[in-house]
This record gives structure tokens, sequence and C-alpha cells, in this order.
């Protein structure tokens, strides 16, 4: 593949910022990655692992002459970020992040810009319960979402660029309006994080009284939920403070359903258990043949399972 860019700074040298950095290199998309992280033993652990061909000391140092800066530190940080290296960007450079929450980075980052800046927000769909540099690696984005919030106006030609570079990184890219996103990713990702962290936490105060059998006895289910309850604890607590009106929102929502289904256990009402089970594997199966979970056993995407009735 072609270079796209001759020198991209990133910012915040985590898992996102180094399977960036992996997938840029792997790829030949980017003539020189440059890296910056606030803590002195991130940036030393990534000179060790070479992620980057060059890390720097200072954000400023870091973006001076670069042609695209990827924000990639947690939400409520990128306004900060903002402010401290927009004095020091090339005229016509694009800025873009890849915060899991775009209305209050749209509006924590834009205000601190330059004009002659290109700013497109961006989110990639991809990620793993792990953080850090030493997290990241090429494939991440292979066959994932990756939305951009591009605002109004926005210049066409730095957006086809950006574009080509998201591709090159194997990601698929959809635009979204910013306020879209966020209530589209607290059903996705944001409310089901929550689910999950809720789920671990009313085991650990179960385990208290059962001793080891959760941990002993532990289903797929609840490891499934442990893996999703492991994520970074600075990560989330920012996506709940900055996406809390749409998270909210869904898990009013969220609550209503529970209660539902509670009363239907309480009732005895398996039919009606049956039919909203019914309909949520189709919700399953939707996901899996459009190619959407790339973990999921094949027979999902070659043939549809006959569904069971109430007798089995
Ligand atoms: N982890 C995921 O699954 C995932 C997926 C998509 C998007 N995101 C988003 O990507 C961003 C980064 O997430 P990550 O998983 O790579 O996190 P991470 O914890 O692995 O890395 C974050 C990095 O930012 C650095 N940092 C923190 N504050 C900083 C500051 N003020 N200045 C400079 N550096 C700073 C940290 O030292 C660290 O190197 C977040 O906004 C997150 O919402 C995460
Ligand atoms: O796979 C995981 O571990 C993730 O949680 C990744 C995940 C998600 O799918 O919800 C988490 C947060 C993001 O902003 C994007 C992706």
């Amino acid at each position: 593949m072609s270079v796209i860019y001759d020198r991209v700074v990133l910012i915040g040298l985590g898992l996102i910022a180094g399977s960036m950095a992996h997938a840029m290199r792997a790829f030949g998309l980017a003539g020189h990655v440059a890296g910056y992280a606030r803590s002195a033993e991130t940036r030393d652990t990534a000179r060790r692992i070479g992620m980057c061909d060059s890390i720097h000391d200072s954000a400023a140092e870091a973006v001076a002459g670069a042609d695209l800066i990827v924000l990639a530190v947690p939400v409520s940080a990128m306004g900060e970020v903002a402010a401290q290296i927009a004095p020091h960007l090339k005229p016509g450079a694009t800025v873009t992040d890849v915060g899991s929450v775009k209305q209050s980075v749209v509006q924590s980052v834009g205000p601190h810009l330059p004009p002659n800046v290109h700013f497109i927000p961006g989110h990639p769909l991809a990620g793993t319960e792990h953080s850090g540099p030493l997290s990241g690696f090429a494939s991440l984005f292979q066959n994932r979402w990756w939305l951009l919030t591009p605002p109004e106006g926005t210049d066409q030609q730095a957006l086809a660029r950006l574009r080509d570079l998201i591709r090159g990184m194997g990601a698929n890219i959809e635009d979204m309006e910013p306020g879209h996103h966020d209530l589209v990713l607290a059903v996705t990702s944001h409310v089901p994080h929550l689910i999950a962290y809720t789920m671990v936490g009313v085991a650990d105060h179960l385990r208290r009284v059962t001793e080891s059998e959760v941990i002993q006895y532990s289903a797929a289910g609840f490891r499934d939920f442990t893996r999703i309850a492991a994520s970074d604890p600075i990560m989330w607590r920012d996506v709940f403070m900055e996406n809390s009106e749409a998270t909210l929102d869904i898990l009013g929502r969220f609550t209503e359903e529970l209660f539902v289904l509670q009363r239907a256990i309480r009732m005895g009402d398996g039919p009606q258990l049956h039919e909203y089970f019914t309909r949520t594997r189709a919700i399953r199966r939707s996901i899996i043949e459009a190619g959407q979970d790339t973990d999921a056993p094949d027979f999902g995407r070659s043939a549809v399972q006959p569904v069971a009735t109430p007798d089995g």
C-alpha cells in the first residue's frame, strides 16, 4: 500500500494508538509515525518496543510538522491535549480523535483548534479489555467499523485522505452525526459495559457469601461479563461522565424491559419468555450474518439453525 501521510503523530500511546502505529507501519501507510504520552513510563515502554519511529517528551515537539494528529487519550483529556498542541500545528494539517464519545469531544476540542487545520472526529468500533502501550496489535481494525463525524463544510480532500488511511488499516467507514453516534453507542457499547460491570459487582458481593463458588463454577456467560468488566476504569469512567444523557436514556429503557422479564418469571409466563428470547436470538443471528462477530463459529454465517419450540 502507498504512503497516505508523510508524518503522523499519535498523542496517548495505549491500545488504540499502539494498534494504529503497528497497522500503519505494517501496511506502509505513513512515512514517519511519531508519538507522545503524558507519562514518562509509557513513553519509555513505547521506545523499548519500537512502537513508533520517534517518541517525544512534549506534545508540542511531537506535533511539529505533522500532517495528521491523532488524539488517542481518555475522552476527558481531549480538550486539554488540544489546547497544548494548538499553537504548534502545521497549517493544513488534519486533527482526528478516536474517543468513544463524540458530542463532548467535538465541544471540548473544536474551540481550541485554529481555523487553518481540519478537525474530523472519529471512533473505531474495535477494542479489547486491555490497555496501555503493550496492548496494541496491527489487526485490531480489520473488518471493523470506524465511524467519522465530519462537521458540515469539512474539506473533502482532507476527509478523503483520512478515509484512505482508515481503509488502509482494514476498517470500514460510516459517517454519523455526533449526537446520533452517542445514542447508538449507548445501546451497542456503553450500557452493555455498565451491565457487565454491575453483574460482576453482584457476583463479587455474592462471593463473600458463597466463598470461591462464583469463581470455581464460573459459567461461560459470566466469564464473558468478567472480560468486559476488566476494561480500563479511567476510559469507562470518562465514557459515562461524557455520555450521561444517552446512557441514562437507554438505561431507563433497559430497566423497564428488565421489569417485564422479572414479572414474566414471577407469573410463570413461559410463552412470554420464549417469545422474547426468540426475538433476541434473531438479532444475534443478523449480527453474525452481517459478518460483525468475527469470533462467532461459522455455522451462524452459513446456515440458520431451526428455532426450538417451547417443548424443545
Ligand atoms: N479500549 C477500547 O476498547 C477503545 C475502543 C475505541 C476507542 N477507544 C477510545 O480511545 C481512546 C484511548 O483509549 P485506549 O484504550 O487506547 O486507552 P489506553 O489507556 O490504552 O491509552 C491511553 C493513553 O493516553 C495517555 N494519556 C492519558 N491522559 C493523557 C494526557 N492528558 N496527555 C497525554 N497522554 C495521556 C495514557 O498515558 C495512555 O498512554 C479513549 O478515548 C477511548 O475512549 C477505546
Ligand atoms: O471488544 C471490546 O472489548 C470492547 O469493548 C470494544 C468496544 C465495544 O465494542 O464496546 C469498546 C469501546 C469502544 O469505544 C469501542 C469498542
